[in-house]
Formats: structure tokens, sequence, C-alpha cells
């Protein structure tokens, strides 16, 4: 059997630690997300949603627990490890799409590979077929102040995966979309997400969204529950 895509055991997290205004956030979370599946975050607003997903994508560090990608353990590895494993492993989605307003929708998803490595020539090659997959191709050459939402969204989906990763996390994807638009860049990016055979966990409000996911997991008082 292939590695687990994330494996987070006995995650705990607060801030301010010790001080009056401490928080705990998550208080002994585990999660395993099979290669292929699909998982959905459901969370009222300020349960630690986006601690959960920062520490799950290395960009923050627990009190305790391990966190595993690809069967690797990330606990005590060295900033340029974990730097590594983020870049090549780890896709990220955020509510608003954070793309580069100077470049291009195509150099937008080109930049990180080439960070990665990719000759340019392969690079572009990617990133006009993850735009075609997600029906922008023609879009290619636009900024992203010349796309719709909707359209700057799918760009920075197909930015995440530019790099091919193992696993996606996805923080409110569709959250700043009207619903019909919502609908529509959620439904393609699950395509891309079904297309590449990726895990992904997605963080959402929007419990019509969550339904179409392979699971759902509520976090709620620091610890994960199936709904
Ligand atoms: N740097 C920080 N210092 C202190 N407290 C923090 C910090 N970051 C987050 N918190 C607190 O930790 C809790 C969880 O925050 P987090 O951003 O993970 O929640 P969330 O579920 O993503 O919320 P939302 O759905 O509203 O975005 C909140 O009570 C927040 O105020």
């Amino acid at each position: 059997m292939s590695e687990q895509a994330l494996r987070l055991e006995g995650i705990t997290k607060a801030y301010n630690p010790g001080k009056p205004n401490e928080v705990q956030v998550l208080r002994g979370v585990d999660l395993t997300l099979a290669p292929g599946e699909v998982v959905a975050l459901v969370a009222p607003s300020g349960a630690g949603k986006s601690t959960l997903l920062h520490i799950a994508g290395l960009l923050d560090t627990p009190d305790a627990g391990t966190v595993q990608i690809g069967g690797a353990d990330m606990t005590g590895q060295s900033d340029r490890r974990r730097t590594l494993t983020r870049r090549n492993d780890v896709g990220f989605v955020y509510q608003f799409h954070h793309l580069l307003p100077e470049f291009t929708a195509l150099e937008n998803i080109v930049l990180p590979q080439l960070a990665n490595g990719t000759a340019r020539r392969a690079a572009e090659e990617r990133a006009r077929g993850l735009l075609d997959k997600v029906g922008i191709a023609v879009r290619a050459d636009h900024r992203p102040a010349a796309l719709s939402g909707g359209e700057q969204q799918r760009v920075a989906f197909c930015r995440a995966l530019a790099n091919a990763p193992r696993l996606l996390l996805a923080d409110e994807p569709t959250g700043n979309l009207d619903p019909a638009t919502s609908d529509q860049v959620f439904a393609a990016l699950m395509e891309l997400v079904r297309d590449t055979g990726l895990a992904a966990l997605i963080a959402t409000h929007n419990l019509d969204l969550a339904a179409r996911m392979d699971r759902q997991l509520r976090l709620e008082t620091g610890r994960l529950s199936t709904t």
C-alpha cells in the first residue's frame, strides 16, 4: 500500500501559552488522509481551522504531536527540510487568490515550477495543461486584475498544483465567491483533484460543498469528530 498523504497524531497548539491571554486551540487532533481522499473540514469561526491547516502544511509547528507527510515524520526536521517538503509535497489555496498581480495567469503557475528547478518549456506546458483542465486556457495571458473572481481562484488552484504535490490544503477556497460561481469553481477544483489523484483537506463553511467530499470532519473544542 502506498504511504498516507497526511497523518496527524495528537496535535496540540496554544497561542500565548502560560500567559493570561492563552488560547488553547487544538487539544489532540488525529487525522489520516489516504492518497486520493478528499475530506471536508467544517468548523465554527475561530475553532482553529487555519491553525490546523498551517500545522498540516508545515507553516507552523504544533506544541505536541506529530505531522507526517507522505510517510515522512516532520517532527524536529530542519527548516530547510520542512521548506523542501512544503514546496514539493503540499499545495495551498486560500479564500483570496494571492496571485502575483504583475504576472499573467500562466506566469503565476510557471514561477513555482521554475523555483523548483523545472525547465521553462516544461513548466509552461504543464501550466497550459492545468489551465485547460479548469476551463480557462484562453485566459493564460491575462493578469489577475483582468480575470473574474472565479477565474482568479481557478488560476490559484492551478498554481497550488503546479509542482504536482501529494497533498492539497485549502482554506475556504470558494468563500469569496457568489453561490453560483462558488459551485462551478468548486466543481472545477474537484475535477482537478480527482484527475491528479492527490489528497485534499478542504475547510469550508458551506455544508452543501462539504457533502460532496468523501468524508466530513468537524473541528470543535480543539478536537476532530466525524459528522
Ligand atoms: N497569532 C495568534 N495569536 C493569538 N491568538 C491567535 C493567533 N492566531 C489565531 N489565534 C486565535 O486562535 C483561535 C483559532 O484561530 P484560527 O485562525 O485557526 O481559526 P479559524 O477556525 O480558521 O477561524 P475563521 O473560520 O474565523 O477563519 C482564534 O480564537 C484566534 O483568535
